[in-house]
């Protein structure tokens, strides 16, 4: 069945050879990354320190992106040159009850921290999502390969919406950034659909798993990987960054229990049998093409990068 849905993009999602890790561009000395406790930042941290390069990497506890003094005081103090915003509020179902929250976070924290970037000419790295996008069905005949990058944004939840608004005060602040749309997004630590998945099967045998939103996961390595190629390349503004091919959650789950050998029933169910308090984009294929042109890319297929990170998790 995964090989089923995968035909319609007509292209070879066989594994391929993995690129060579990129490393940061010599252009910028000083990495400021923020949400360093988070997956995606931690992951950030992990490259940094292996490469060797002069970062500093500030987690929730040791910077709130809300309080506007100690954010001016962090950039003037460490003084860098490239800024990589990986905070935000991702608790998809609870965003509609927090607006409050998840806006003051996504949205005005991310536009403070951008027009305090675009002021000193710092580089600023912001990440968005696929939840941005209506994510109706329809749009996929439109466009096969996903939506494009200048698709117009229409969120289906409150978390898209806080995430969207937040695109356009990083765009409006006028400095050099770099809005990333990832989907999906699972790396070794924090909250995401593969941890969930591998918790689950050790409490239950048996699953229900949603079978009628399609999309791409997406992986904390490759997006470092990749977010280094765009800022070597001295790219700007909004790209999408995501692995090749597609798939429903129901067969990411199915293709994570099977890799890990866990023995669990998952049964393929339609979104009305698995009521959410917020609402899920049924397609939100991000289209990768203008990434794939780059040199040093990492677009792997989905399915390779899953066994990549589920190997990670085995050997630590
Ligand atoms: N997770 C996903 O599936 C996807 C994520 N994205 C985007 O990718 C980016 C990274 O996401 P991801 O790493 O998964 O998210 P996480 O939720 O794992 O990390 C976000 C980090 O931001 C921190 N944070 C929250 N509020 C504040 C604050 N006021 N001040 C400082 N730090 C704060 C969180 O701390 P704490 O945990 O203590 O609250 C957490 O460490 C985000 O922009 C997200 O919208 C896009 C698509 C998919
Ligand atoms: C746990 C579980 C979830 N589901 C469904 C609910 C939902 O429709 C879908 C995904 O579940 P989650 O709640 O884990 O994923 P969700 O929080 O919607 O993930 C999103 O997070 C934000 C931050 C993003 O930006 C998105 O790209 C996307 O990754 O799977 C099941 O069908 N069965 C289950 O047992």
């Amino acid at each position: 069945m995964v090989g089923d849905l995968m035909k319609g993009r007509n292209e070879d999602l066989s594994p391929q050879q993995v690129p060579e890790p990129a490393r940061p561009p010599q252009h910028y000395r000083r990495w400021l990354i923020l949400g360093a406790g988070g997956q995606l930042g931690s992951e950030w941290v992990e490259w940094m320190e292996r490469s060797g390069a002069d970062y500093l990497g500030l987690t929730r506890k040791e910077l709130d992106i809300t309080d506007k003094t100690a954010v001016e005081r962090a950039l003037s103090d460490y003084d860098p040159d490239v800024v990589i915003n990986c905070t935000a509020y991702t608790k998809v179902d609870q965003a509609e009850d927090e607006i409050e929250s998840a806006s003051s976070i996504n949205v005005d924290a991310a536009g403070h921290l951008a027009a305090l970037c675009a002021a000193d000419d710092r580089m600023l790295v912001h990440y968005s999502t696929d939840y941005v996008f209506p994510g109706r069905m329809e749009d996929r005949v439109r466009h096969p390969a996903g939506y494009p990058v200048d698709f117009p944004p229409e969120p289906v939840n409150s978390y898209g919406r806080t995430k969207w608004l937040g695109e356009q005060a990083v765009r409006s602040a006028g400095g050099p950034h770099l809005i990333l749309r990832v989907s999906w997004l699972c790396g070794k630590s924090g909250r995401n659909f593969v941890h969930t998945m591998l918790r689950l099967a050790e409490e239950r045998d048996r699953l229900t798993v949603v079978n009628d939103q399609f999309g791409t996961p997406t992986f904390t390595a490759p997006v470092v990987h990749n977010t280094l190629v765009l800022l070597e390349q001295g790219a700007r503004n909004t790209w999408h960054v995501t692995s090749r091919g597609e798939t429903t959650w129901y067969h990411f789950a199915s293709l994570i229990f099977s890799l890990a050998k866990k023995n669990v029933e998952v049964v393929p169910v339609p979104s009305s049998e698995f009521p959410t308090r917020a609402k899920r984009p049924a397609w939100s294929l991000l289209d990768t093409g203008s990434l794939s042109g780059l040199p040093g890319n990492r677009l792997l297929p989905w399915q390779q990068e899953t066994e990549i990170l589920l190997k990670s998790l085995k050997t630590g």
